[in-house]
Parts: structure tokens; sequence; C-alpha cells
């Protein structure tokens, strides 16, 4: 939150920004552009020598015209320098090129947000995904990821396991040592990657997986094929439809990344229900990002951003939330905190809650 207190820029810098908002959508292209064509690559194995125009045209084998443009427009948005007649990429460049969290943000944003975000004004007014018509016919993203086209799921699919895989070998220890869970209660466990690393760190428990039918079936091939069937069961849900009964009788249940997908009022009919499911001495583990516990501008920044695709494309009432707002749901379930773990990964933070009696 500090990081949003204060106006610290000076009337240059704000000016300059508004000018990079304004072009927003012609800077991330370009810079799309100059990763993907191989142009950057280019100019970065140039060295200190740098490259001119008509040797990286001559590389890349693309018309003079369209490199000449992509190039002045890489000088403006901070991705090359121009001197004695050469190129040569910045160290903006160079994170446009190799940095992993830039890399899954631009695919993500290209492949599965850039057209959809044309109905923000329209989803901000309904309460509904207006922009998921470019990419189908579902009520939320998740009833399509399976069906969505292989480049498009592979960025999604990207985006979502970038932050969990860095996460998961961190927060596995919190979860499991001294704690004794043997029957874990998984819910949006998505492609089995949780039970998956948990049956390997713990050679006891047992790991029941709801989801989404058609998202169960992609993660129970995968469980199969890794011979853990004896291991995870499968429970298959729409969560959202409050008849239906959760499975009881377990002593934790474990969240990742998935009560992000719901607005605050679903989240606690979630959380009620599974105040109901957990034995009464259980636990129920949260792993989520807050935008107000991060380290780092840039990570607030990246979830804050996030929020936007929630709401334009995967349903149209969730985000990126507020640890207070997110909070409060916890409580309003019937749960407190037993204990809060901040900074795991990249931006995680585990809640270890439990029921107040
Ligand atoms: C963002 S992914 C989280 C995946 C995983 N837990 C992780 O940490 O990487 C959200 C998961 O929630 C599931 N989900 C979304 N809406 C659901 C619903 N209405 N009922 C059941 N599962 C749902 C999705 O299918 C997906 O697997």
């Amino acid at each position: 939150m500090h990081f949003f207190s204060t106006d610290t820029k000076t009337a240059l810098e704000s000016k300059h920004l508004a000018q990079f908002i304004a072009f927003g959508p012609v800077v991330f292209q370009v810079a799309k552009v100059l990763r993907d064509s191989g142009i950057l690559k280019e100019i970065e194995d140039s060295g200190a020598a740098g490259l001119s125009l008509e040797a990286i045209v001559e590389k890349v084998q693309l018309p003079h015209y369209g490199v000449r443009v992509l190039l002045e427009s890489g000088l403006g948005i901070g991705l090359v320098i121009f001197n004695n007649d050469t190129y040569k990429i910045t160290k903006t460049g160079y994170f446009i090129l190799h940095d992993p969290l830039t890399n899954v943000n631009m695919n993500f944003i290209h492949d599965v947000n850039y057209k959809g975000l044309f109905h923000l004004e329209e989803s901000i007014k309904t309460g509904k995904p207006e922009g998921l018509k470019e990419l189908g016919d579902w009520p939320t993203i998740y009833e399509g990821l399976s069906q969505l086209p292989p480049h498009i799921q592979k960025s999604w699919f990207g985006f979502d396991h970038f932050f969990s895989d860095t996460a998961f070998p961190k927060v596995l220890p919190h979860v499991y040592d001294n704690n004794h869970i043997k029957n874990m209660l998984e819910i949006g466990g998505n492609t089995g990657k949780w039970a998956i690393s948990s049956t390997a760190y713990n050679k006891d428990v047992h790991i029941t997986i709801m989801d989404l039918p058609q998202q169960l079936s992609m993660a129970k091939n995968k469980i199969e094929a890794l011979g853990l069937s004896h291991r995870v069961s499968f429970h298959p849900v729409n969560i959202l439809d409050e008849s239906q009964p959760f499975p009881k009788g377990f002593d934790a249940i474990w969240m990742s990344q998935f009560l992000d997908c719901f607005s605050e009022d679903e989240i606690v009919s979630i959380l009620k229900r599974c105040h109901a499911a957990l034995d009464e001495d259980g636990f129920v583990y949260i792993l989520e990002a807050f935008w107000d516990v991060q380290r780092f501008e840039t990570a607030a920044f990246c979830l804050q951003q996030t929020s936007v695709y929630f709401t334009a494309l995967a349903n149209g009432n969730s985000q990126m939330y507020h640890s207070e707002v997110f909070k409060n749901c916890i409580y309003k379930a019937g749960f407190e905190i037993a204990q809060e773990t901040d900074n795991i990964g990249l931006s995680h933070t585990l809640l270890k809650c439990r029921k107040v009696v």
C-alpha cells in the first residue's frame, strides 16, 4: 500500500507516462513483434558493436520499411538505443527477451486477453466477462479451459503455473511438516500439480481433487500416467452450484490461486461449505497473492493488472484481492486465521485458517 500513497512523479514524467498509456497497445505490439521476429535477439547477439538497420534487415529477412518502423518505435519505448549508425539492446530490451515473468505475462496478455479487453467497459457495467466471446461461448473461462486453441491454452497454463511452480516447493514444508495431514481435499486442483508434488513430499497423504469435470479429466490422465491413482481421488463439481454437497471427513482443505476466481459472496459461500466438510480440528490452507502484501511495486502492479483479466475475460466478478477484503470473507464464513506466512515464492501468502469455536 505504501507504494500507492503519494504522487511522486514530476509533471514531465507524468505527461510521458500518460503517452505510454495512450499508445499502450502500440507499445505492447511493437515490443512483442521485436521479440518474436528475432530482431531484438540479433541486436543482442551483436553485443557492443551493435548492428546497422541494413544488417538487421539482412539477418531477419523482413522488409526494410517494417524493420525501420519497429526499431524507431523501439527507440521511444526504450528497447534499443542508436549511436554510430548502429542499434544496441537496452536493459529493458534484455528483460523483454529473457525475463520469465515478462514473457509469461506478455504471452498471457496477447493470447488470452488482448482482443477481449476491448470489451472491458461493457464488463464493468454488466459484471460479466464480455470479452470471453472472443475466445468461445462459455459462461466463464474455466468451462472453456480444456477447449481453448493450443497456443492460447499454453499461454493460460504458462501464466497460472509460473506462479504456483515457484510457490509450491517453498510452501510444502509449511503445510505438511508437523501437521500430520492424512486426508486432504484440494479445491481447484487444475492439472494436478499440487497433488503430484504433495504425494512426492508426504508419503502418507491422500488427496481428493475437486474441480470442474472438464478440468478433472485432464488432471486424471496425468495422475494415471504417473501411477498415482491409489493416492489421488477426483470429485467433479461446479462449486457455484450450492446444492452440491462437499465430501466430508478431511483434516485439511487446500486452495491455491482458487478463491481469487470468485466474488466476495461466492468466496464466503465456498468457505462455509469448507467449514461443514472439515473435521473439527482441521485447517483450511489458502495460498493467494495479495497486491497490498508485496515487497516490490512491480509485483503489486502485475497483480492489480491481472484483476482486469478476471473482469473482462474470466468471470466478470473476481480479482486479485487486497488482503483485508479477502480476510473479511474468511471471518464471515466462520474461520479465524491461525497463521499467516507472507512472501512465499514470487508473491504468495499462506493463510492457515481454523474454525472459530
Ligand atoms: C487459477 S486455477 C488454480 C490452479 C491451481 N490450484 C494452482 O494453484 O495453480 C483455478 C482452478 O479453479 C477451477 N474452477 C474455476 N471455477 C470453478 C468452479 N465453478 N467449480 C470448480 N472448479 C472451478 C478451474 O478449473 C481451475 O482449475
